[in-house]
C-alpha cells in the first residue's frame, strides 16, 4: 500500500521579495516525518528568509506552506510557533532567567503541569550533558557558548514539538566545539524522531546532518537531493563548483563501508568483531558495520580506541575507497 499520509511540511512555489530584491523564488519541497532537510547555500541566498516563512516569522508574497496538510495561514502565528521548535544562532536565551526557567518557557505557555515541566527539563539537560544539579540554577552569562547552544536546543525540544527549525545553530562556536556538538546532536535520539529543517552555509555540516539537502543560490533551488546525489550527480555547474573545494572530505563522509568493501569482506569483519566482543559497553570501540562512513572508519582506525577486530589497515581502506569512487563516478556517467 502506498503511504497516503500528507508530508509533514509541504512548501509550494514560495516567493519573497524585499523591495526589488527577489530573495526567495518559487521554492517547493516536501518533507516526510522524521526527515532532516538542510538548507544550504552562500551568504545572502535566502536560507533564513525561507526558514522563517515556515513558522510565519516572515510572510511570503506568494506560494503556500502546509504543515500536516493544513495551510499555515489558517492558524494564528503564536499557536503555530508553539508547535514548532526554533533555534537561532544567537541562541536568544532570556538573560535574567535561569537555565531551567529558559527551558521551561514554552511548556509554561502551554500550561503543562509544574511537575511534568521539571521532569522534562531535568531529563533534557541531562541528555544534553548539562547536569541539572550544576546548571539548572545558573544564568546564561555563566555558560560557555557551547553550553548556551545546548540550552537553546533543550528549550526548543522542551514541549516535544514534532518539527524543529534550526538557523545556523552551531554558527557562533569554534570549529572543535562545533564538530563535537554536531556529533552529539546527530546521536540525540530525541531529534532522530523529529522533522528537522536546518540552515547552514557549512558544507561538511550539511553532509553530516542531512537526509536531503536543498542547495540555493540567489533565492532559487539549484538542487534538492541526498548528499550523495548532489556530490556525484550535480544538476549544474553551480552545484559542482559549490562542493569542489571540499570534494574529498565530502566523499569520505558520503561513502560507507558497505560501498567500499564487498559483502564477503564485511562479513569477515563482522564475524571477527562478534568473536572478539566481550563487553558491549559505551566505551567499546566503534563497530565496523555496513553503514558507517569511510570517514568514521578512518577516525576509529587512527584514534585511541582503534578496534582490535579490524581486518583491514588504513592503506587497504583507502585503496578500496579509491576503487569505490571510480565505480560511483562511472555509474553516474552511464
Ligand atoms: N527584512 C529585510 N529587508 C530587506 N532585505 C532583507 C531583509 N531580510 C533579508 N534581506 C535580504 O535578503 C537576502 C537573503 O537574506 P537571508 O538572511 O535569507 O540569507 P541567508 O542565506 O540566510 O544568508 P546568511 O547565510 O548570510 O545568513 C539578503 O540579501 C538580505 O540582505
Amino acid at each position: 500500500m502506498p503511504d497516503l499520509s500528507p508530508p509533514v511540511i509541504r512548501v509550494s512555489y514560495l516567493s519573497k521579495r524585499f523591495g526589488a530584491h527577489a530573495v526567495v523564488q518559487d521554492v517547493s519541497f516536501e518533507l516526510a516525518a522524521g526527515e532532516t532537510l538542510v538548507l544550504l547555500g552562500p551568504s545572502g541566498c535566502g536560507k533564513t528568509t525561507l526558514l522563517k516563512m515556515l513558522n510565519r516569522l516572515i510572510e511570503p508574497d506568494s506560494g503556500t506552506v502546509e504543515i500536516n496538510g493544513q495551510n499555515v495561514l489558517s492558524q494564528r502565528p503564536e499557536t503555530l510557533r508553539r508547535g514548532i521548535g526554533y533555534v537561532i544562532q544567537q541562541v536568544g536565551l532570556l538573560p535574567h532567567y535561569t537555565v531551567a526557567e529558559n527551558v521551561a518557557v514554552v511548556p509554561r505557555l502551554l500550561g503543562h503541569a509544574p511537575a511534568a515541566i521539571e521532569y522534562r527539563t531535568t531529563a533534557l539537560l541531562t541528555r544534553l550533558h548539562l547536569p541539572p544539579a550544576r546548571y539548572a540554577g545558573q544564568y546564561p552569562h555563566q555558560l560557555s557558548g557551547g553550553q548556551q547552544q545546548r540550552v537553546g536546543l533543550a528549550r526548543a525540544l522542551a514541549a516535544d514539538p514534532p518539527i524543529i527549525l534550526l538557523d545556523e545553530p552551531f554558527g557562533a562556536l569554534d570549529p572543535l566545539t562545533r564538530a563535537s556538538i554536531r556529533r552529539e546532536f546527530r546521536e540525540l535520539e530525541e531529534l532522530r524522531r523529529k522533522t528537522v529543517v536546518l540552515v547552514t552555509h557549512d558544507v561538511t555540516e550539511a553532509f553530516e546532518l542531512a537526509d536531503r539537502i536543498l542547495l540555493l543560490d540567489a533565492g532559487k533551488v539549484q538542487q534538492l537531493g541526498t548528499p550523495r546525489e548532489l556530490l556525484f550527480q550535480p544538476n549544474n555547474s553551480f552545484v559542482r563548483s559549490f562542493f569542489a573545494g571540499e570534494r574529498l572530505a565530502l566523499q569520505l563522509r558520503t561513502l560507507t563501508l558497505g560501498d567500499v568493501f564487498s559483502g564477503d569482506e564485511l562479513r569477515r569483519v563482522e564475524a571477527k568483531e562478534t568473536e572478539e566482543a566481550t563487553v558491549a559497553d559505551s566505551n567499546a570501540p566503534a563497530r565496523f558495520t555496513t553503514y558507517i562512513t569511510v570517514n568514521e572508519a578512518l577516525e576509529a582506525l587512527t584514534g585511541s580506541q582503534a578496534p582490535t577486530a579490524a581486518t583491514f589497515t588504513v592503506a587497504e581502506l583507502m585503496a578500496a575507497f579509491g576503487q569505490a569512487l571510480q565505480r560511483e563516478e562511472d555509474a553516474w556517467k552511464r
